[in-house]
């Protein structure tokens, strides 16, 4: 038996929710350029759902039922006031919310296709209200509950703020949510995927699945990209600052893919993105440092910018806390995760690989007081 690290290359499974090929992402055979520029971010809950785009009462309906949803018990609000609420991190806040959601779901271990996608709906319905109302606590002031006249995207910031949010900032989330949405068998579906073909619950595979994406090498690498681009500071430092980590082999956060090779094309929407924020919120040196940061990366170590990137310039030109940019992801992501979760319910096997050990032969049993 070889292993092969990190699985590179290995076909876990057959999926029909999304694709990586020669360097596309369709969702369901549609390009993500399509969709990015067309569907909104409930269009595509719907696609990756049932693998087909909504009819426009099938759409009403989806937007209706995670309006409906969209309220937390108040056990969950009650929690967030028990935590160290200064030193949690909102992805672990995130993580141990959708943990407890799932001890008030009465239908949290009924495992027929009826009520895993109805626990669907409540955990893409909830997953933005826990991330603002957590966002809030922490700084002292109350949840605001999510209103049923406004869209997905909307309601999100509607609920970080307490404001009705502009049209632009609207359109900009809604364009992030298309394009993190699924990502064939990245870390985080993966992980979701491997729990609940236990036959775990929904809110075990979302749990565990939060927890994978958090990590710096995968969702948490756009709040890194932040850090890194504050610390360089000004676009005269981006230079050195670039070249010294290139020099110590340490890694350029928001670059480099496992399965892109050319470029992760969902790159360029939130770089135009970015653009049009940063000269919009009069910070144009963001999106300059980090196409500064670009041109450095790909000229010494042909390696493009993925998904992370420009996304971090994007949601902080939003005026977003640095630490909410991977649970927006997330908020995202569920619909993947879901829909990864139903597809592998429908067809479930265990998923059990091997390791190749390489620990000591066999070796005699000592009694403790007789060794040395
Ligand atoms: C939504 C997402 O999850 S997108 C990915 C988000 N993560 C990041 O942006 C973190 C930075 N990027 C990385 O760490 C990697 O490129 C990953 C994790 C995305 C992919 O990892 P892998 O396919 O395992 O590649 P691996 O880490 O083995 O790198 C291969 C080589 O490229 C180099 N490399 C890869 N990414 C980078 C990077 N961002 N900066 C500098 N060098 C890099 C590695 O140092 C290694 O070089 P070596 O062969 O000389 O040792
Ligand atoms: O596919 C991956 O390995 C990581 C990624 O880009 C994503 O999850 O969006």
């Amino acid at each position: 038996m070889t292993a092969t690290r990190g699985l590179e290359g290995v076909v876990a499974t057959t999926s029909s929710i999304s694709s990586i090929i020669d360097d596309t992402l369709t969702y369901v055979g549609y390009n993500i350029d399509d969709l990015a520029e067309n569907a909104s971010f409930e269009e595509v809950i719907y696609l990756l759902w049932h693998r087909k785009l909504p009819t426009q009462s099938e759409l009403e309906e989806l937007k209706n039922q995670l309006a409906e949803n969209a309220g937390l018990p108040k056990e969950v609000l009650e929690h967030f006031k028990m935590y160290p609420i200064d030193k949690v991190h909102p992805m672990a806040a995130l993580r141990s919310a959708v943990s407890l959601l799932g001890l008030y779901d009465e239908e949290a271990d009924i495992m027929n296709t009826e009520a895993n996608y109805k626990k669907a709906i409540r955990l893409q319905a909830k997953m933005p209200s826990i991330v603002a109302a957590f966002a809030r606590v922490r700084k002292g002031l109350e949840p605001i509950a999510p209103r049923k006249d406004l869209g997905f995207a909307a309601n999100f910031l509607y609920m970080l703020s307490g404001k009705e949010p502009e049209p632009i900032a609207v359109e900009a989330i809604d364009k992030a949510l298309v394009l993190h949405a699924d990502h064939e068998l990245n870390a985080s579906t993966f992980t979701a995927r491997v729990c609940v073909a236990t036959l775990s619950d929904v809110y075990s595979g979302i749990t565990a699945a939060i927890g994978a994406l958090k990590g710096p090498l995968h969702g948490g690498a756009n709040e890194a990209v932040m850090k890194m681009l504050t610390d360089i500071g000004t676009l005269e430092n981006v230079d050195s600052y670039i070249r010294e980590k290139l020099e110590k082999k340490e890694k350029i956060m928001g670059f480099g893919h496992r399965v892109y090779r050319q470029g992760d094309p969902r790159a360029k929407h939130l770089r135009d993105m970015s653009k049009k924020l940063t000269e919009l919120t009069g910070e144009p040196h963001w999106y300059q440092m980090s196409t500064q940061i670009e041109e450095i990366v790909t000229g010494e170590k042909n390696l493009p910018p993925n998904v992370d990137f420009y996304s971090a310039s994007v949601y902080h030109s939003l005026g977003i806390d640095h630490d909410l940019f991977t649970p927006i992801f997330a908020v995202s992501r569920v619909s993947g995760w879901l829909a990864h979760i139903l597809e592998q319910y429908e067809n479930n096997r265990l998923i059990r690989p091997r390791a190749d050990y390489t620990g000591p032969g066999m070796q005699e049993y000592v009694p403790v007081g007789l060794r040395g």
